[in-house]
């Protein structure tokens, strides 16, 4: 199965996605997993046995939903999306470290990033499966789990906006620097995958680049039930 995910990966326009995270900081990539792979995700939900922890967002005033963060190792699926994305996003990630002048030099290839986040003990996965009902929400936030981050991570829509569930569009707002803050909407399809800021991302200004801060969360869902996969790089404590 993860094969052809693979070659999905492989044979993505990774230029385009380049272009676009540069021009407004985030990037859709279409059906990056079929129907078949996100409704194999969705039917392992209750399988505990996959997953090391379950959050009750209300508990901590997350929002309303819960998720749960697969244990290590992870299923193929998600190695290989993990895997797969790093690359090409690790090359965005020590381009934009350039332009923000801070921040530090990114590896090629995911295991060597992984390896420097067990240096500063994070050793958990971070991969998670999100699961809301009618009255949830996600308030926004981001997805910080010690000092060594990865300044992209991306999210996969698992189930179908207008049949599966309406409303909970994912959100992404832009602090910017003694300005108002810009809210972004992004509808996203079953298999759709976002790419977006963990945190900051460059915005070319007049005098060269100035620094946004970013936030993410999911607005109400007003009907049925939403799920989504969340693949953020770096490792927890
Ligand atoms: O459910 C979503 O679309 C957003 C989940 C989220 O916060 C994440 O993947 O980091
Ligand atoms: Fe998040």
């Amino acid at each position: 199965m993860p094969d052809g995910l693979s070659k999905r990966l492989a044979g993505m326009d990774w230029t385009r996605l380049q272009q676009e995270l540069d021009e407004r900081g985030y990037a859709v990539i279409p059906a990056l997993l079929d129907n078949e792979q996100c409704e194999k995700l969705i039917s392992a939900y209750e399988d505990e046995a996959l997953y090391r922890k379950t959050i009750r967002m209300a508990r901590y005033s997350f929002g309303e939903g819960e998720y749960k963060y697969f244990s290590s190792p992870l299923p193929d699926l998600l190695q290989t999306l993990r895997e797969g994305l790093y690359p090409e996003l690790a090359k965005a990630a020590n381009r934009w470290k350039e332009r923000l002048g801070r921040g530090m030099s990114y590896p090629e290839q995911l295991s060597r990033f992984l390896a420097l986040c067990q240096e500063q003990g994070q050793l958990h996965p971070t991969p998670l499966i999100l699961k809301y009902e009618a009255g949830g929400y996600n308030c926004l936030h981001q997805d910080l789990y010690g000092d060594v981050y990865f300044p992209f991570q991306t999210v996969i829509a698992l189930n179908q906006t207008g049949s599966d569930y309406a409303g909970g569009e994912f959100m992404l707002v832009e602090q910017r620097p003694r300005a108002q803050s810009r809210g972004h909407v992004i509808r996203l399809e079953q298999g759709e995958a976002l790419v977006f800021p963990t945190q900051y991302r460059p915005v070319q200004g007049s005098r060269g680049y100035y620094r946004t801060t970013l936030r993410h969360g999911v607005s109400t869902i007003t009907e049925g039930t939403r799920y989504s996969l969340g693949v953020i790089f770096h490792d927890a404590k």
